[in-house]
């Protein structure tokens, strides 16, 4: 997909996901998902490449859930597991590309949490999900990889940290999107690298055969 449709831009949580089951009765069986997120970890700094570990559905938490509503059988059970939502499998071959590719200084792994949006978070908020165990706060990506999940497909994510994300009152800087605009474009060759390498790989796992 070029871009995405996101809750924000008031898109119901039916139509955001959609992509994603058209993917499914397509045949496809691995999603990757990519977002700009920001950083709520204090070891991340601006340019990291977070490897997602595992997320927040904060607006599941307020009854803003993509699977509410009928269970339709045909793509996946009423009460889906989530525990294991992102792929170890492509986590550990993704951590072992950036070893090869010399990223390590700038790839992590970590717990994103989506938040609704559009405004960027208040420092109470951010603390909020600081204390939740939120390593970065982002707009999206959470119920595609619900869907992927209910309907058994595979996935692997990576977010951007486009910016810091601000936890303390007396910070003079402020969140903007032209930020998170120009950290993307900055960093798009080596996401893109990584994306690559991963794709060429990922078939070697099914097929059994050591990837290293
Ligand atoms: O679409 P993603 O989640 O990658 O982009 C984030 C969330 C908003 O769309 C935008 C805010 O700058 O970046
Ligand atoms: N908060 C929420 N969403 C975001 C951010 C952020 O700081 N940066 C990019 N997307």
């Amino acid at each position: 997909m070029q871009g995405r449709f996101h809750l924000y831009e008031g898109y119901s949580l039916c139509k955001v996901t959609f992509p994603v089951r058209i993917f499914k009765l397509l045949g496809v069986e691995t999603l990757i998902v990519t977002n700009a997120s920001g950083g709520l970890c204090p070891d991340f700094k601006v340019g990291d490449i977070m490897l997602i570990k595992d997320h927040i559905n904060l607006p599941g938490f307020a009854g803003q859930h993509p699977l509410c509503g009928p269970n339709d059988e045909r793509f996946g059970i009423r009460f889906p597991c989530m525990s294991d939502a992102y792929n170890k499998d492509l986590r550990k071959l993704a951590l072992e590309i950036s070893q090869e590719l010399n990223y390590t200084n700038f790839v992590r792994e970590g717990v994103y949490c989506m938040v609704s949006g559009p405004n960027f978070e208040t420092i109470a908020e951010a603390r909020m999900l600081q204390i939740l165990g939120c390593d970065s706060v982002g707009m999206s990506t959470v119920p595609e990889v619900t869907v992927a999940k209910h309907c058994g497909l595979r996935v692997f994510g990576l977010s951007l940290i486009t910016n810091k994300v601000s936890l303390d009152y007396s910070r003079e800087e402020k969140v903007n999107h032209e930020e998170v605009l120009e950290i993307s474009k900055m960093r798009a060759e080596h996401l893109q690298m990584m994306v690559n390498t991963l794709i060429a790989r990922a078939h070697l796992l099914d097929e059994g055969i050591n990837v290293n």
